[in-house]
């Protein structure tokens, strides 16, 4: 092997954003008189990278003519190769009491002071120009894209930031070094080639043997770079995609490889995500860094068909790694040959040969539906930590979720469903009707949009929360408003089942029977605001299960609903 040195950071000097202590009680005691931001966890990522380093040579959040020149040039003022924007964004109320000029303090949720920033620049996103420019789409289903049109503020501040405490973590603290840490414990280690591995999956067996050929390609041992900030949803949380981590370090040559948490948020921008991953790995002391088929790309658009071409990213990062300084290694697909019962790289599989692949996505639908994952395509050992993790369907969590109008018959469906969870006995059953949860958890709350949508998403999160305990809950408001029972799926789909049942009586059946006098007193205008009356209610367009009750029994309509949970496995 030859002698050469850990590549300098990229723009030469490692940034650190953290200030001495002298400068903390300074900064702390100004802080308290300063305007505060409270960050999101995405905008925590961000600023870690940034106080440590990992976005080397960058000092701060963007300013808007270095964002322009990000958009228009991919490249920073001063002439470097930069992929991405790293902007604050701000919401509009937020960005009224703002100027140029003035210091805020940066806060977690909880109010910890992370970082004073100094704000040079406040400028409007130009959305529509970022979605196209990074990520090539303006399609919604795009993780970045919809992030960035329907949760990021519409307004960004740059400026340069000083660093007071990173953001704290409390799980796998040993795991969690910065640049400055990786380059000190490869020097230690003698290492002077390191091959940089970035990936937001549970390593299988074909991401295993292509980090091994990637070691022997370049001479060079691994620096292994899970994300830990923001993944994709519907990807396996990291507790348990470090517990594979950690039984696949047994199965790397000793002394080999570091394993080291990165807490990014990724964009999911496919070649300019490539791009970004490749100059962190960079700045923690890669030579060499390794890309494979559809990097950093999200799972696929509404027609099915990938976001950006198998080859788009290592294609693109290679085209620029004589700028940004790093080796690109550039592989195909890594493809099973049964017969052979060995890997190989696409291009190297003579034609005809018969040939196996699961992407991470079919491994992850497969653990999730409980079917069974094949030993060619990953390790025992991870199948059975990801099992652990994600039971089957039976043994998952469960939400239930009715929606309809007043009267349709969601609080008797649910009664009767509760009873047969009961009878099963299989896992602990909650029951969180409307009547029940507007006098327990929402007593104060009125009919307002705002307040019925406080109310659902109360009762989403305590579901989320069962769910997530592997219980049953069945809930039963009215919740007239499709994109908060969109919220609250996505957040309960994270953690197990969730079925939406919309229990579809026609209003005019729903009236007839008015149990509790309630649309006489709409109709006469005792009550104003009433749901179908004179207040909106959106039917859910895909629900798991529609219900008309009108000529149907209770009981026939919760056979219905015990057929469909048991069709999909989760009784
Ligand atoms: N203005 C207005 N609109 C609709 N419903 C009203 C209203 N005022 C009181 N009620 C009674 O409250 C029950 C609905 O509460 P929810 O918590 O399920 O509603 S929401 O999801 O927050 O919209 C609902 O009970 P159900 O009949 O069990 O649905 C009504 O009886
Ligand atoms: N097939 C059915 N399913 C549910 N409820 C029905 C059915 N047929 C008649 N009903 C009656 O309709 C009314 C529905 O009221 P409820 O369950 O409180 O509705 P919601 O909770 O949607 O306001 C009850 O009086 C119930 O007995």
């Amino acid at each position: 092997m030859d002698q050469m040195d850990a590549p300098a950071p990229y723009g030469g000097e490692l940034v650190n954003l953290l200030v001495d202590d002298e400068r903390i009680e300074l900064l702390k005691k100004i802080a308290g008189k300063l305007t505060e931001l409270t960050l999101t966890d995405r905008q925590m990522c961000d600023v870690e990278l940034l106080a440590t380093g990992a976005f080397s040579p960058l000092r701060g959040f963007m300013v808007q003519s270095e964002y322009a020149s990000v958009l228009d040039r991919m490249q920073l003022q001063n002439g470097l190769v930069w992929p991405l924007p790293i902007c604050l964004d701000v919401n509009d109320l937020a960005a009224r009491t703002l100027e140029a000029g003035q210091s805020v303090a940066l806060r977690d949720a909880e109010g910890f002071l992370l970082a004073v920033m100094h704000i040079e620049d406040i400028f409007p996103a130009e959305k529509e120009k970022e979605a196209e420019k990074i990520y090539g789409t303006r399609d919604p289903a795009h993780p970045g894209v919809d992030h960035l049109m329907n949760a990021c503020g519409d307004t960004y501040i740059g400026g340069r930031i000083e660093a007071i405490h990173l953001p704290p973590h409390f799980d796998f603290q040993r795991l969690r070094r910065s640049p400055v840490e990786i380059r000190q414990m490869a020097e230690k280690l003698g290492w002077n080639r390191m091959v940089g591995f970035h990936t937001r999956n549970p390593i299988h067996r074909p991401q295993f043997e292509l980090t091994l050929k990637a070691m022997r390609k370049a001479s060079a041992n691994l620096l292994l770079l899970p994300t830990v900030g923001i993944t994709m949803p519907g990807d396996f949380d990291h507790y348990t995609r470090i517990k594979c981590y950690r039984e696949i370090a047994k199965r790397y040559p000793p002394d080999a490889h570091i394993l080291n948490l990165l807490p990014l948020a990724n964009r999911m921008a496919g070649p300019r995500e490539a791009l970004l991953h490749a100059i962190i790995a960079r700045n923690f002391g890669c030579s060499h860094f390794i890309i494979g088929e559809h990097h950093g790309s999200p799972d696929t658009d509404q027609n099915g068909q990938p976001f950006y071409p198998g080859a788009a990213a290592r294609e693109f990062a290679e085209a620029f790694d004589g700028h940004i300084g790093i080796q690109i290694l550039g592989f195909q697909e890594m493809l099973y040959l049964p017969f052979e019962d060995e890997y190989r790289f696409a291009d190297q599989v003579p034609d005809g040969t018969q040939t196996l692949s699961f992407s991470g996505f079919d491994i992850r639908t497969r653990i999730r539906t409980g079917r069974k994952v094949p030993l060619w395509a990953s390790f025992p050992e991870v199948i059975s930590a990801l099992r652990k993790a994600y039971p089957p369907p039976r043994k998952q969590g469960l939400t239930v979720f009715f929606t309809g109008l007043s009267g349709a018959g969601k609080s008797t469906l649910a009664k009767i469903l509760y009873a047969r969870f009961m009878e099963l006995g299989d896992r602990p059953v909650t029951l969180l009707d409307g009547d029940i949860v507007r006098q327990n958890l929402s007593r104060e709350l009125s009919f307002s949009k705002e307040h019925r949508d406080i109310n659902v998403r109360r009762i989403g999160f305590v579901a989320s929360e069962i769910t997530k305990n592997r219980g049953i809950a069945i809930c039963a408001p009215i919740a007239p408003y499709a994109s908060t029972r969109t919220e609250i799926r996505r957040r309960i789909e994270e953690y197990g089942g969730f079925a939406e049942v919309h229990v579809a009586t026609p209003i005019e059946e729903c009236e007839k029977r008015d149990r509790k006098g309630m649309y006489a007193k709409a109709r006469a205008g005792l009550i104003k605001g009433f749901t179908g009356v004179d207040d909106p209610y959106e039917p859910p367009e895909c629900p798991e299960l529609r219900i008309d009750t009108t000529h149907m029994t209770p009981n026939e309509a919760v056979k219905d609903i015990l057929l469909f949970l048991g069709e999909k496995g989760y009784i």
